[in-house]
């Protein structure tokens, strides 16, 4: 039997399973299960094909990366030349683009690359089509645009992301606050520091068994904690990106229909074809990537606010910041005087490599 058969048949009996208190344990185990079966498909065993980085994936450039995943001819390609300049085939019939094509946009100051994937049907995390090697791509994005087509129907947004989930992408979400530490002897260990309402100690203990932990303490700080938030993290290869849904060709729908479109959360609705809301589409996008922007001030000089040193969120200390500029730096680097949000002084602030800059500082940096 293929992964994807055994995958099949696993949603099949959990469909058939009532939930309830008697079943709680078996539903915990056919999830971890499924579970299972599904991280062969992102990364198989041995030369399966369609792992990570194999087929579609380009070489990066930029400071950040965002991938176009959608369903075909909702119109990725259109917006992805007009956004970079760069030229991807547009056309009226289903899977046009055939591989990644990549362009670049600079915003902010900021050289970003821009992904046009192929479209991805149903069932492509599980197996069709060519629909993995694309969201395997995806999954090294900085950022996901979620492009639809508004006259198709909007469930097609949950299909999309539930695509991507069963590949390991957690979409606008953060690690759930779990931890689960395997221990030598003493069973399983439950504390928790909220009430534990979607999930109990027999199905926590019918994932961990999955998982061959028998004794383990597990710490549960998370609201609301899943059966899936604890597999996320026995799992822990997941990966929690940013992601947008771009809700395309509002040219052909009413204001009435446009006004409904506005209350979906983290989405932006626009017109390719017109480029209407492109604006706002880009500002989202900017808010997304989290990006961190560092003017140089020369001594004595006034900052260049043309071109910012741009830092990702995480890796934007002074020493990543001088890394960025030249290697040599650092060597010479005696302390830097940093104005702007990261320092409490409104005239500025001495400080050392370690120091973590914030959007839109100013830096001097002084050397020995
Ligand atoms: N009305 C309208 N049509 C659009 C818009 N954007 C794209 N289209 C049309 O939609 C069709 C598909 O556009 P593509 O850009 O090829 O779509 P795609 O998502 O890249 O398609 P695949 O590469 O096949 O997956 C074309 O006929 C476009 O002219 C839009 O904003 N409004
Ligand atoms: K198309
Ligand atoms: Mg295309």
């Amino acid at each position: 039997m293929t992964t994807a058969q055994k995958i099949k048949d696993i949603e099949e009996e959990m469909s058939k399973t009532q939930k309830n208190k008697a079943t709680e344990y078996h539903l915990g185990q056919l999830k971890a299960k499924l579970a299972k079966l599904r991280r062969e498909l992102i990364a198989p065993p041995s030369g399966g094909g369609g792992g990570p980085g194999i087929g579609f994936d380009v070489a990066r450039t930029g400071i950040a990366s965002v991938g176009f995943v959608g369903f075909p001819s909702v119109g990725k390609s259109t917006l992805m030349s007009k956004l970079t300049g760069t030229h991807s085939e547009a056309a009226s019939y289903e899977f046009t683009t055939l591989t990644t094509v990549p362009g670049t946009l600079t915003y902010n100051g900021a050289r970003l690359q821009i992904l046009d994937l192929p479209g991805i049907i149903e069932g492509a995390k599980d197996g069709k089509g060519r629909g993995r090697q694309v969201i395997a791509v995806a999954r090294t994005c900085n950022l996901i645009f979620i492009v639809l087509d508004v006259l198709k129907p909007l469930i097609d947004l949950a299909i999309l992301t539930n695509e991507l989930e069963g590949f390991g992408i957690r979409l606008n979400k953060r690690p759930p606050n779990i931890t689960v530490k395997k221990r030598d002897n003493g069973g399983i260990a439950i504390t928790n520091t909220v009430p534990l309402t979607k999930i109990d100690a027999g199905a926590i203990k019918a994932v961990l068994s999955e998982y061959r932990l028998t004794s383990a303490s597990v710490s549960i700080h998370e609201p609301d904690a899943t059966v899936e938030d604890l597999i996320d993290v026995v799992e822990g290869n997941r990966v929690y990106v940013p992601a947008i849904f771009v809700l395309n060709k509002i040219d052909a729908i009413s204001i009435e229909e446009l006004d409904l479109l506005y209350k979906i959360p983290n989405s932006v609705p626009v017109s390719s074809k017109d480029w209407w809301n492109i604006d706002e589409l880009l500002e989202v996008m900017w808010e997304k990537l989290n990006l961190v922007r560092v003017y140089t001030k020369p001594r004595g000089a006034t900052p260049d606010y043309s071109s910012p040193v741009v830092l990702r969120r995480g890796k934007c200390t002074v020493e990543d910041f001088c890394n960025a500029i030249h290697k040599e730096i650092k060597s010479q680097f005696r302390n830097a005087m940093v104005w702007g949000t990261s320092v409490k002084h409104s005239r500025g602030q001495k400080v050392g490599l370690d120091h973590v800059l914030e959007d839109e500082d100013i830096i001097t940096i002084f050397k020995k």
